[in-house]
């Protein structure tokens, strides 16, 4: 049994170790299969990663064919291909010019040509050719002016031209008829000469003509004039050459001249209208007199009003009683006004019938409705010691010496009321000036906090400082709106009367809004607050803009007048002479502009207004802007200068120009002065850099017999302005606001933070993210530019850079590409005004400047409102990035996560017009 269960066991044994080697067996074949799979897995998972890295390269190249195939793009591209088009024809015009430039030349050429013949023949065989002569002189005689006209230019000559002629045989009719068979293809015979001389000089004169009337209305010749800058001066030199030589008379007989003498006595109706004389206002005096006093340059207006007699009341060796354009009685004292003088004047006057009110710079208390025996006449005398109240028992007024040491301002308006107008005598330097420099400061005063602290700011800026001028402030506090600052600085005594009595006439203008003297609207400038908002053009109740003007306006884009722009429409519509001094860029040159074009009358086909510019990019600038508003007004323009003919067709109504440009006007008799009523010289601070600016004004105001409405603007410069033109002006309204700053707030500023080291990365991505082009790109240093220009370029963008003091061509050359979208951005350091930049889309201001006036003057300067601006700022820019957005009451917003959302979606719509 048990060697039978042993033999079992083995058995099973056996058969357990014959199964574990089968299994063994299948372990390993099936572990080598397993090898084999994953081999052939690896093989599949390389042949997948090669089908990813196919599929991957077919998506680039699928994005890549998407990329080209995108709309977008072709849209781009074909606008480019559309703007080089127009450059083709820029060019193809250009190609034109210049072949109509060749036309007199070629002419002069022959005209030198011929005259050589003339000498050559002469000097070879004088007796010979004494026939020919005669046969000569004879053509000339019958080709008339032409021949003149060789002669008129027989001091031109040249060795090349010389040179170029030599290549010429003169032969006579009688050698050619001789020697038929001699090739006479190089010769030119005394006829065939003439009739090509005569030939070229109609079409010499064609070509002039067409030209300088071009010049002339330059309707559309201001981009002309930048395309083809390097050919226009040819051909005024030549205009030049011919209207100064002796003999250019003959050529002006082209021009139907007009003499002076002929227009005097013609069309002053207006002016004439305007004014009122004694008997008119005689007639509505009662009730509705006002009187205002003035005592600066007494004796010029004693000469000039011995020449008025119409509106001069009274004269006598000490004072003048006129009536003013504005229907109120002017009185001009020798002396200082005393209670005795004025009370002469008033009872010498039939004016003092019925009631009146006085208004001097002391005594603001109206005496309307009193009787002249009521009226009780204060001296004129400046300077108390003592804070008066003895003419303020009514509580209308109050007056402070504000350099007095223990004044306090807030104690007085403990007594006064709300409302209670103030006068404030501040600003003595020393007891010495006492008498010469004073300050006045009057204020309605809506809320005393408020006049408080604004006191204390002026005691800052001017009372305490030590400085040599007087400043002379006077503000009318409107709701929380300065409406109305008035500074006056470096005058006389005698100018300080003056203007104190001038600003009281505005003072005056501005309380009696009931009062209608002399037919005008009254002034506007109260305190309705309504009137102080910007208004629509079509809303703005206080002047009648002429339809066609108010559509033109519209047409150019523009909704809204500014509060200033009203005002200042308001006061020159009225004939006012003024200075208005702000802050950059508030809409000055524009509101001119606009009540200029109010104020021509366009069925006149005369000169009427004149606006004096710095420079020729201001003057093409506001041609532009001129042509755009009165678009509906058929008016005609001109650019000022020598190259203007006497007789233009149709006269410019509005001639702007440089000074000197004006000057040379003047000088070569093509502007008629006898209809010009309104001289503006805008940016008057800025021409103070050139020199001889001065002597040209003066030329210019002497040549107009200072006649005209005089209109001043300007940002800066204040005392010389004051010192250059408030003696020719007569009894100007003075706008000064610097502090008044331009609204910002339709434009969309972001601001990026950016280390200094990232900005080229920054300015790089947003060129690349959104697609930039039309940019304006600002560094503060040309260095800064170039480097940033040249990197740029490395990476394939297309950029160029300016700077003010490139070579003019240059600089012209490089904006005009910017303009046609040949290059995408421009990088500079600071725009020229007036250059036209009206399709800029975008402007970076790759460093921030450091000041608010630099911030609005390259953002709102040459562009229009709908550009976008972003402003990289770094950790140092913190502060100014506060005072501008303090300064113009915005605040920058952050770039969107989203850059795409940024990207012009259709340039289409941008206004292609504006380009070129
Ligand atoms: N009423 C208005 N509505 C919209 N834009 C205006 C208006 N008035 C002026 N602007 C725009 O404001 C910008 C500045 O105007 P403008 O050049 O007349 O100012 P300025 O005070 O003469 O400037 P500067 O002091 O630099 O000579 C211009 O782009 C102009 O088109």
């Amino acid at each position: 049994m048990g060697t039978v269960q042993l033999q079992l066991e083995k058995k099973e044994n056996v058969g357990r170790n014959v199964k574990l080697s089968k299994i063994h067996k299948q372990i390993n074949t099936m572990s080598s299969e397993i090898e084999k799979y994953v081999i052939k897995q690896n093989q599949l998972q390389n042949q997948i990663d090669e089908l990813f890295a196919e599929k991957k390269v077919l998506q680039n190249k699928i994005d890549l064919l998407n990329e080209c195939l995108s709309f977008d793009k072709i849209k781009r591209k074909i606008s480019e291909l559309e703007n080089k088009q127009k450059i083709l024809t820029s060019l193809e015009s250009i190609i034109n010019n210049l072949k109509n430039e060749i036309k007199p030349l070629e002419y002069l050429k022959h005209i030198l040509h011929r005259q050589l013949m003339v000498s050559t023949l002469t000097s070879n065989d004088l007796d010979t050719q004494e026939q020919k002569n005669s046969e000569n002189s004879q053509l000339t005689a019958n080709s008339g002016c032409a021949i003149e006209t060789l002669d008129s230019l027989s001091d031109i000559s040249s060795e090349d031209s010389v040179m170029v002629l030599s290549e010429y045989e003169v032969v006579s009719d009688e050698d050619v008829i001789s020697d038929m068979e001699k090739s006479v293809s190089n010769k030119v015979m005394y006829d065939e000469a003439l009739q090509m001389a005569s030939s070229m000089h109609s079409s010499l004169f064609e070509s002039l003509t067409k030209n300088t009337e071009s010049i002339a209305t330059l309707s559309n010749v201001s981009d002309l004039m930048q395309d083809v800058s390097c050919v226009q001066p040819n051909l005024n030199d030549i205009v030049g050459t011919m209207s100064t030589s002796n003999k250019s008379e003959e050529l002006l007989k082209m021009y139907d001249v007009v003499k002076d003498k002929n227009l005097l006595n013609c069309g002053k109706n207006d002016e004439v209208e305007l004014k009122h004389n004694a008997e008119y206002v005689k007639s509505i005096a009662p009730g509705a007199n006002q009187v205002t006093l003035s005592d600066k340059g007494s004796s010029d207006r004693h000469n000039s009003l011995n020449n008025k007699e119409h509106n001069m009341l009274k004269s006598s060796n000490d004072s003048w009683v006129k009536v003013n354009e504005n229907g109120l009685l002017d009185i001009a004292l020798k002396n200082e006004p005393t209670v005795d003088i004025i009370q002469e004047i008033i009872e010498d006057n039939t004016l003092s019938q019925g009631n009146i009110e006085i208004h001097t710079h002391r005594q603001n208390n109206k005496l309307a409705n009193r009787s002249k025996d009521e009226i009780e006449i204060l001296p004129f005398k400046l300077n108390t010691e003592d804070i008066s109240r003895e003419y303020n028992k009514q509580k209308e007024k109050i007056e402070i010496d504000a350099h007095k040491q223990n004044c306090q301002l807030t104690n007085v308006l403990k007594d006064s009321n709300e409302f209670t107008p103030l006068i404030l005598n501040t600003g003595l330097i020393s007891n010495e000036y006492n008498e010469q420099k004073n300050i006045l400061v009057e204020t309605h005063v809506e809320n005393n906090k408020q006049l408080d602290q604004k006191f204390e700011s002026k005691e800052d800026s001017s009372v305490n400082k030590n400085f040599e001028n007087i400043c002379y402030c006077m503000e009318y506090n409107y709701g929380n709106e300065i409406h109305n600052p008035i500074c006056l600085t470096n005058n006389s005594k005698d100018e300080i009367n003056s203007l104190m009595l001038n600003i009281e006439v505005s003072s005056v203008m501005k309380k009696c809004n009931d009062l209608s003297v002399n037919g005008d609207k009254p002034s506007p400038f109260n305190n309705d607050e309504k009137s102080l908002q910007p208004c629509h053009i079509d809303k703005c109740s206080i002047m009648d803009l002429n339809i066609e003007l108010s559509n033109g306006i519209r047409d150019h884009g523009f909704e809204n007048f500014m509060t200033l722009q009203q005002q200042f429409l308001f006061h020159c519509i009225n004939g006012r002479d003024i200075i208005f001094h702000s802050y950059p860029c508030i809409g000055k040159s524009t509101i001119c502009f606009i009540s200029v074009l109010q104020k021509i009358n366009t069925s006149l086909n005369e000169c009427q207004a004149i606006i004096l510019v710095p420079t020729l990019e201001l003057a093409l600038c506001g041609l532009k802007m001129i042509k755009s508003f009165g678009k509906f007004l058929n008016v005609s323009t001109c650019i000022g200068g020598s190259n203007v003919p006497r007789k233009v067709s149709p006269v410019p109504h509005v001639v702007i120009s440089t000074p000197h440009g004006l000057c040379d006007m003047i000088n070569c008799n093509s502007l008629c002065k006898d209809f010009i009523k309104i001289l503006v010289v805008d940016d008057a601070d800025e021409m103070f850099n050139y020199n001889g600016f001065f002597n040209n004004i003066r030329r210019v105001l002497l040549f107009l017999n200072n006649n005209p409405q005089l209109i001043v603007l300007s940002t800066s410069k204040l005392e010389e302005i004051f010192d250059q033109f408030s003696e020719v002006m007569q009894n100007p309204e003075y706008i000064i606001v610097p502090d008044e700053k331009p609204s910002l707030e339709d434009i969309l500023q972001y601001c990026v933070n950016v280390p200094e080291e990232w900005k080229f990365d920054a300015l790089y991505e947003l060129y690349e993210t959104l697609n930039l082009m039309r940019t304006v790109v600002y560094c503060k240093t040309w260095s800064k530019s170039l480097e940033v220009a040249v990197n740029l370029r490395l990476k394939s963008c297309t950029v160029s850079a300016v700077h003010q003091e490139m070579d003019t061509r240059d600089r012209k050359f490089i904006i005009q590409k910017f303009r046609s979208d040949l290059c995408k951005l421009l990088i500079t350091t600071e725009l020229l005004k007036g250059e036209d930049f009206s399709a800029v889309l975008w402007i970076v201001n790759y460093d921030l400047p450091t000041n608010s006036k630099d911030y609005v003057r390259r953002i709102v300067g040459c562009f229009n409102r709908r550009v976008r601006v972003i402003n990289f700022i770094t950790k140092n820019d913190s502060i100014a990035k506060k005072n501008i957005e303090t300064s113009f009451n915005m605040c920058m917003l952050n770039f969107p996560q989203n850059v795409t959302d940024l990207c012009i979606p259709d340039l289409g719509s941008v206004n292609d017009s504006s380009l070129n």
